[in-house]
């Protein structure tokens, strides 16, 4: 059976301007390259370019590696100051999870990795709580125990950069991790750290949205995963998804419904960021599903 060359996927955004595209494919097809996939976006308000092309290799023109085809596209990446990525899509990215005491992101997350439904390596979780640990390590992943107060919350942020760095994470997910980053940790992890809220953004930030959603008397409630910025909820919103509910739910009744719209928010997120189809346009995104 003829084996399929490696995939790869370019991602950039760039100040906008006319034959973007066409330097693109252009280079592709002067390089044996067959484009599997093509999306593309022109944000009309901030003046920027957003792409993303899946492509392989269908000839003996295309670079024999991913040095060679970043060394192909460089002419045209310094042509448009492109902010611009390549990757091998079978390079699986690696996460660390930060969980504190709620199961249900985190489980659904482990679940799907060690059921082959999520292209990705969980390199660790971390906790400020013991609870998960079990979970954690039944699906043989370490497990961090990483408490957190006032008195000690600058060193258990470099704790929690320590593991990320020493499991070689590109990502951190908070699936339910209570605590707030502080600004010099989210700033770190810009654009590569991702928050599940549990409320439809931008309703109900903080703490306790569900008794908050069910005080108000709402009719819908969800979840929005976002990336982590300084300013708590406030981050680009990736996905988000709701809920009907009515008069007769109880605010259990709400956060019962609401952890299945977290997992399955949170799992999208986290998917279409591993894949590469997720790009920063200022305090939004741009998501190439
Ligand atoms: N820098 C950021 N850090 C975090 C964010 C964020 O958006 N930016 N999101 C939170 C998660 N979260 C809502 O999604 C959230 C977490 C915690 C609180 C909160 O009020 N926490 C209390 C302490 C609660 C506890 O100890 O159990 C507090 O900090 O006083 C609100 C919202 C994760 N981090």
């Amino acid at each position: 059976m003829e084996t399929q060359s490696p995939a790869f996927v370019l991602t950039f955004s760039c100040v906008d301007a006319v034959g973007i595209v066409a330097a693109v494919t252009g280079l592709l097809a002067e390089r044996d390259g067959f484009i599997l996939d093509s999306q593309q976006y022109a944000d009309l308000d901030s003046g920027r370019f957003f792409m993303r092309v899946a492509f392989r290799g269908a000839g003996p023109a295309f670079p024999d590696d991913l040095a060679g085809i970043e060394a192909a596209f460089a002419p045209i990446v310094e042509r448009f100051a492109m902010d611009a990525r390549i990757s091998d899509s079978a390079a699986k990215p690696r996460f660390v999870i930060a969980v504190s005491q709620g199961s249900h992101c985190l489980n659904d997350l482990l679940h799907r990795w060690s059921t082959g439904n999520l292209a990705i390596d969980i390199a660790g979780v971390v906790s400020n709580h013991e609870h998960l640990r079990r979970l954690t390590e039944w699906h043989g992943v370490p497990f961090h125990h990483l408490p957190v107060s006032d008195a000690n919350r600058a060193e258990q942020e470099t704790a929690i950069l320590q593991v990320m760095a020493d499991a070689g994470a590109d990502y951190l997910v908070l699936a339910r991790y209570m605590q707030v980053l502080s600004s010099e940790l989210s700033a770190k992890l810009a654009g590569r750290c991702i928050n599940i809220h549990h409320s439809f953004l931008p309703g109900f930030k903080g703490a306790k949205p569900y008794h908050r959603a069910h005080e108000r008397g709402v009719k819908l409630i969800g979840a929005t995963a976002h990336f982590v910025t300084g300013d708590l909820d406030e981050g680009p919103i990736i996905e988000q998804a709701v809920e009907r509910v009515d008069h007769r739910n109880s605010v259990e009744d709400l956060i019962r419904t609401g952890r299945d719209i977290e997992a399955q928010v949170l799992a999208k997120a986290v998917r279409w960021v591993a894949e590469q189809r997720v790009l920063i346009d200022g305090r939004k995104t741009v998501v190439f599903r």
